[in-house]
Parts: C-alpha cells; sequence; structure tokens
C-alpha cells in the first residue's frame, strides 16, 4: 500500500491544531482557575484584614474605658464613650451596663428603660463576650450587628460592612476558632466545614469551596463558596477572548505546520538530504542478448525510499540537475552500485553495467573525475555509461569528453534514440559504441504504428555506424521476436524482467532467462 504523503500531512497539522486547542483551552482554563482560587484567597484576607482592624480597635477602646473606672451612666461616662466613638473607625455604637442590664450607649444616650442583656453566643481567649447576628435599630434604621463586651462596656459592630467587602456572588462565613470549636461569628451560618481544623487552606475544583485560616495571629477562619456562574460571570469576556485567540492561534499553527512539512517534504529538501545522506540506491534492469537469451548486463536505475515513502526517478532526476547535484549523485550510484553488483559472484567479469550520466557532467569536464572512483578502478565489470541527446553534448568541449571516456575504456551508449533533436551525424560525432532505441518506438509495435515503422532504418543507420543495437522496453515475446528479425541484438523491458535487486538479478542470471520462457 504506498504511502499518502499530502493526507499524512494534513493529518499531521490537524493533530498539531488539535493540541494547539486543546493545550490552549487548558492553559487557559487553567490560567483562570488559578486566578479564581487567587480571587478567593484575595477576598479572604480583606476579610481577614477588616476583622482583626475591628478586633484590635474594640479591644484598645473597651480596654480604655474599663481602665477610667467609671461606675455609673453619668455624663463624663457618655462624654468618654462618645469620643471614644468619634476616634474609632469600626464601631458603631458603645454601650455602658450596670448590673447585668444595657444603661446607656452613644447613640441614644441614657436608657429610659436598662436593657437587660442575654447570653453571649460565645466567649473568647481575651475574655470578649460576643453576641452574633444582633438585630438592632440606630435612629430608626435597622442592622445586624456583631456585639463585644469587655467589663462594663460594650461595642457594637455593623456586619453590612463585612457583607460589603465579601464579593456579590460568593456565600461566605467568618467564624473565630475558641473553646475548641468553630464558633459563627458573621456570614452564612452553616457554611464552614472545619475540614483543616486551624491546619490551612483548602481549595476544591469541583464544589469551588474554600477554608482559609490565620492561625499564627488570631483564631478567624473564613469559608467561601461560589458556584459555576459566579466563575463564568467573572471570566466570561476573558473566555470568548481566549477562545478566539486560541482559534486563530490554531488555524496559523495549522498553516505553518503544512508550510514547514510542505518545505521539509518537497522534493527538493528530499534530494537534498538524500544526497548529503547517501540514501539513493539503485535496482537493476537486464539487457539481454536476443539471440541466445542471455542476460549480458544490466543498468542501475536510480530509487529513493524511505519508511514513509518512495520517489521516482521522473521527480527527482529534473531536481538533481536543478540542484546542480547531479556529478555527487551519479558518483553516489556508480559506487553503490559496483559494490552491490560486485558482491553477487554469479555475475561474470565481462557482464556489462550501464550508467546514466547527466549532459552537463559530461561537457563540464566532471565526468573525468571517474576514474579515481575506487570502486570503479576495482571494477571486474565492463562499464557503459548511457547519454541522452542534448544541446550541451554537440558542443565540441562535451564531444572530446566522450572520446576520453572511450580511450578510459568505458563504452558510450545513446539512451532514448529518437526522442531527442539531434541528427544521425551528431550520434556519429560523439562516438558513440551503442545505440538504444527508445520504448516509443517499441511499445506499438503490434499496430505497425508510423514510430514502430522507422525502426528498420534506425537499424541500418546504426549498423552503417557499426553501432551495436539495443531496443527498450520490450514488454512481450511478439516484440522481441519481431525485433530479432529486424537485426536487433539486444533487448531491455519488463519481458525480460522490471528493475530488481542485485541479488535478483544475480539469481536470474544464473537461469538465463528470456521472455520465451
Ligand atoms: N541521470 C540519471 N538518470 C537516471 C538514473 N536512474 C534513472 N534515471 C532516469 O530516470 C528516468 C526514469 O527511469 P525509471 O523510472 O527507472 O524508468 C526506467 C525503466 O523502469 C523504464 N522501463 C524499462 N523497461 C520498460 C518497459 O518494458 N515498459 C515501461 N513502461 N517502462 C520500462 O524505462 C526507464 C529506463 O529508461 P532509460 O534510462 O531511458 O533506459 C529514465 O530516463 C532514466 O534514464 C540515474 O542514476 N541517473
Amino acid at each position: 500500500m504506498s504511502f499518502n504523503y499530502s493526507n499524512w500531512m494534513r493529518s499531521s497539522a490537524n493533530l498539531a491544531t488539535i493540541s494547539v486547542l486543546l493545550l490552549g483551552t487548558l492553559l487557559a482554563f487553567g490560567g483562570m482557575l488559578w486566578d479564581f482560587k487567587r480571587t478567593h484567597t484575595e477576598y479572604a484576607a480583606e476579610i481577614f484584614k477588616e476583622i482583626a482592624a475591628t478586633a484590635i480597635e474594640i479591644e484598645i477602646t473597651l480596654n480604655n474605658l474599663n481602665s477610667n473606672g467609671f461606675n455609673d451612666c453619668s455624663p463624663k461616662t457618655l462624654l468618654a464613650m462618645r469620643q471614644a466613638l468619634f476616634v474609632a473607625a469600626s464601631i458603631k455604637d458603645i454601650g455602658y451596663l450596670k448590673n447585668f442590664e444595657l444603661v446607656c450607649t452613644t447613640g441614644i444616650g441614657v436608657l429610659d428603660n436598662p436593657y437587660p442583656s442575654s447570653l453571649p453566643s460565645f466567649v473568647t481567649e481575651k475574655g470578649f463576650e460576643i453576641w452574633v447576628d444582633q438585630p438592632l435599630v440606630m435612629f430608626d434604621k435597622k442592622y445586624n450587628a456583631l456585639i463585644a463586651k469587655k467589663g462594663d462596656f460594650n461595642a457594637v459592630y455593623d456586619l453590612a460592612v463585612l457583607a460589603a467587602i465579601a464579593p456579590k456572588d460568593f456565600r461566605w462565613q467568618l467564624i473565630y476558632h475558641g473553646n475548641n470549636r468553630p464558633n459563627h461569628l458573621a456570614g452564612e451560618e452553616g457554611l464552614y466545614q472545619n475540614k483543616h481544623g486551624l491546619k490551612g487552606f483548602d481549595f476544591s475544583l469541583i464544589t469551588q469551596y474554600s477554608e482559609h485560616c490565620i492561625p499564627q495571629s488570631s483564631n478567624y477562619c473564613v469559608a467561601l463558596t461560589s458556584n459555576y456562574q459566579t466563575f463564568f460571570s467573572i471570566y466570561s469576556k476573558l473566555m470568548l477572548i481566549s477562545f478566539f485567540l486560541i482559534l486563530i492561534v490554531s488555524f496559523r499553527v495549522h498553516t505553518f505546520v503544512l508550510l514547514a512539512y510542505k518545505k521539509f517534504y518537497s522534493t527538493r529538501a528530499i534530494v537534498t538530504r538524500a544526497i548529503r545522506k547517501d540514501q539513493f540506491f539503485s535496482l537493476y534492469q537486464p539487457i539481454v542478448d536476443l539471440n541466445s537469451g542471455e542476460i549480458i548486463g544490466c543498468e542501475a536505475l536510480a530509487r529513493f525510499k524511505d519508511r514513509r515513502m518512495a520517489i521516482y526517478p521522473d521527480q527527482f532526476i529534473p531536481v538533481v540537475r536543478e540542484l546542480e547535484l547531479s556529478w555527487l549523485f551519479t558518483e553516489q550510484i556508480i559506487k553503490k552500485a559496483l559494490l552491490d553488483l560486485g558482491a553477487q559472484s554469479e555475475l561474470p567479469a565481462n557482464f556489462k553495467i550501464n550508467f546514466n550520466l547527466f549532459p552537463s557532467d559530461i561537457s563540464s569536464g566532471r565526468i573525468q573525475k571517474v576514474i579515481d572512483i575506487h570502486e570503479v578502478k576495482n571494477s571486474r565489470f565492463n562499464i557503459e555509461f548511457e547519454i541522452t541527446e542534448d544541446e550541451k553534448l554537440e558542443e565540441s568541449e562535451a564531444i572530446s569528453q566522450l572520446a576520453w571516456l572511450k580511450d578510459q575504456g568505458f563504452t558510450i551508449a545513446v539512451d532514448d534514440f529518437g526522442t531527442g533533436y539531434s541528427s544521425l551525424n551528431q550520434v556519429k560525432s560523439m562516438h558513440c559504441n551503442v545505440l538504444k532505441i527508445d520504448r516509443s518506438f517499441v511499445m506499438d509495435m503490434e499496430e505497425g504504428s508510423i514510430k514502430s515503422s522507422l525502426i528498420p532504418h534506425i537499424i541500418k543507420i546504426a549498423n552503417d555506424l557499426n553501432l551495436k543495437v539495443v531496443a527498450e522496453g520490450i514488454e512481450n515475446v511478439m516484440q522481441e521476436n519481431e525485433l530479432r528479425e529486424l537485426g536487433v541484438e539486444f533487448g531491455q523491458g519488463w519481458g525480460f524482467g522490471k528493475p530488481m535487486t542485485a541479488k535478483d538479478l544475480a539469481e536470474l542470471c544464473k537461469t538465463k532467462h528470456n521472455v520465451n520462457d
């Protein structure tokens, strides 16, 4: 099954996009939760700040008043109480009590009917009696108060101040840990779950319940709960912005990944990497003596394949040329093929190996480096170079390079004869030994096409020029027989074998396969 590269590329880009989407969402949501948790802590800290300041103020105020030694509600006592109220920031009212009855307050003055004191809700470690959630009326205004009493005086604290600090959508409770139990101070009674005693802080993601205590300085704890609506009401705008940002980033990642992949897996990039890593290899197509059926040689045909894909010569050869890496490429192919085939002991010493050359390597003279290749120097085979008809090969420099190659003992074959533009005269001047008839002439022989009718003329001219003829693209017995009858000596094509590994070629040589078998 062939590897679908563009599907794979798209899937990878989709995967990257989904990962960014998920990761972005996770980070954004995590960030908001973290901030939400921070908000809880911040609100708790605000409540602590207020209650700590109030506690200190009440403590100082009541201690001062008690230290004066007042024993009735005289104008002097009331004046001292009013002065204390004036400088206090949180205390709303101060009362004077005698024999467990409230006798006067800063707000009303001396009461006509003293007010009997009830039992306190609890007593703090410092001896303050505390009454929580006391409904009071002052100047016709009702309010809920917290009352703290020490000695003969009490102080009234308006709970609305705390309620204003606590956030609107949050439910909260402030407690005081005393007498080994949590005592309700303010907020919603029953909310505090005493999960950790005084040990510290808890934040549960599911319920969004948190407990905050400050055991170091006092025994206060705050329980805060919020619901999903609270969360969404705080973060809905941010969520919307994050969502669009993540979406934009994800789309950009998709485009970027696709571009990066396209660049990384472009034929140019693959060819460059393959040459750098010496990844090209050859398969070998047998060349057969049509009269004896013997395999007398093979053509090395370059291939590229990695674990993802295969690229074929029609795609990579033009790129090799474009990248001007032709000689490096040819050198790697020659070395690898000679090593590969050299290892096959069944292949005889006079076996012919054909290599394709790039015309530019001939005209530039780079081809002369061939004799320096170690594998060429030590090869037992006859090496033949195939050249395609090309403008560059008309130049005198190219022609002298071809002559030089022949002097070195290599033979030259004109490949794909009939498809290029050069004339037979030029073929003659190229000093070649072999003429390979292009497979487009052989292809339609059965139908007697115009092109195939030219084969006898090509053979005649080749004979006149003393060139051997190889017919390419022989796929069936009919073509083989007809070409043999026309006097073609050698043939190549799928009928004798498709390009194969060196080992398979050696096996095939042993059995002397031909198309009739
Ligand atoms: N410069 C280099 N060029 C190279 C090298 N390796 C290959 N090539 C050139 O790439 C072109 C395509 O080659 P490939 O895909 O390998 O195709 C070859 C054969 O597989 C194919 N063939 C052979 N017999 C048949 C057949 O019976 N039917 C059929 N449909 N196709 C057949 O023909 C190609 C061989 O062509 P040629 O080289 O003209 O003999 C091709 O132009 C290669 O030359 C390289 O290392 N260097």
